[in-house]
């Protein structure tokens, strides 16, 4: 992997690589804040998931995760949401929530998204293995995310808790099976079969599989895509069902902005910070 850029933050580093990636077929980017500690030794990591629109430098430069990740000695590693580049399909209307910036955490299956739409192997398999090779992390892992990343956080969580310790979310689309912007990404992805829809939602598969892993989400109760695409009342439901340890929490007022994020990011690092050790 090669250095893009490199800032002194916190007493840490905050750093860009770029790579070719084997499982999306193309040349990404991604950002790590490496916390004072790494100069001493390992340190474990979170790995945050952006959503919608989103690179990974949106929540590197707005939710303020900085400062708190340099106390607790946590590095925070943050991937970009889809494939990238020329030959790399988009939405035939450029519209925002397919295809660039909306790669929904999944390995396509449909084509033409099957050439490079593989960002669920990405995520869970071929970051974590170059940047636990080429950086000091311990490989004990946290995963948290927002919207669509929130959604591929508590999918990844769900489908592997044996790669994570913690998991976490703000406004993650929990039922997308059961919401317009699941529907339209995972018939584009996936095609029309449901039981292959099942395997990306966190709400089902809670309820099929329970879950070992403690569980935070956050949801604003001023969001606007509360109602229509983010449903965490499913999730609520799902965790119920099977004695799940999920702590949802309503926050008034607040909307789906990196503003939410940044007002109970701390609780979140606090939280995984304690199940990692650190
Ligand atoms: N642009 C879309 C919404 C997209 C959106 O809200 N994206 C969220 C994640 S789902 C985000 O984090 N946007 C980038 C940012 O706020 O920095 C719209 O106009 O409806």
């Amino acid at each position: 992997m090669q250095l893009v850029q490199e800032q002194k933050c916190f007493g840490g580093r905050q750093i860009r690589y770029q790579h070719e990636s084997q499982s999306l077929n193309c040349s990404m980017q991604f950002s790590v804040f490496l916390p004072p500690q790494a100069e001493q030794g390992a340190v474990p990591a979170l790995y945050w998931l952006s959503g919608l629109t989103c690179t990974d430098e949106n929540f590197s430069s707005k939710a303020g995760a900085q400062r708190m990740a340099a106390e607790l000695g946590l590095a925070l590693v943050i991937p970009d949401t889809s494939p990238r580049g020329e030959g790399v399909a988009d939405d035939p209307q450029g519209a925002y929530d397919l295809g660039l910036g909306a790669g929904f955490y999944v390995n396509a299956t449909e084509a033409p998204w099957n050439k490079h739409y593989r960002m669920y192997d990405y995520v869970l398999n071929e970051l974590p293995a170059l940047v636990e090779a080429e950086l000091p992390l311990s490989g004990k892992r946290a995963i948290s995310g927002h919207s669509m990343g929130g959604h591929g956080a508590l999918v990844l969580a769900l489908r592997n808790p044996e790669r994570f310790v913690s998991v976490s979310a703000f406004a993650p689309i929990s039922n997308p099976t059961d919401c317009p912007w699941g529907h339209k990404a995972l018939s584009a992805y996936l095609g029309e079969d449901r039981a292959a829809w099942a395997e990306y939602d966190t709400s089902l598969l809670l309820k099929a599989k329970g879950c070992a892993l403690p569980m935070l989400v956050d949801q604003g109760e001023a969001d606007n895509f509360l109602a229509e695409q983010l449903k965490p009342q499913a999730l609520k439901a799902a965790a119920e069902h099977v004695g799940a340890e999920l702590t949802l929490r309503l926050q008034p007022g607040y909307d789906h902005s990196y503003y939410f994020i940044a007002s109970f990011i701390e609780d979140h690092l606090r939280f995984h910070a304690r199940h990692l050790g650190c």
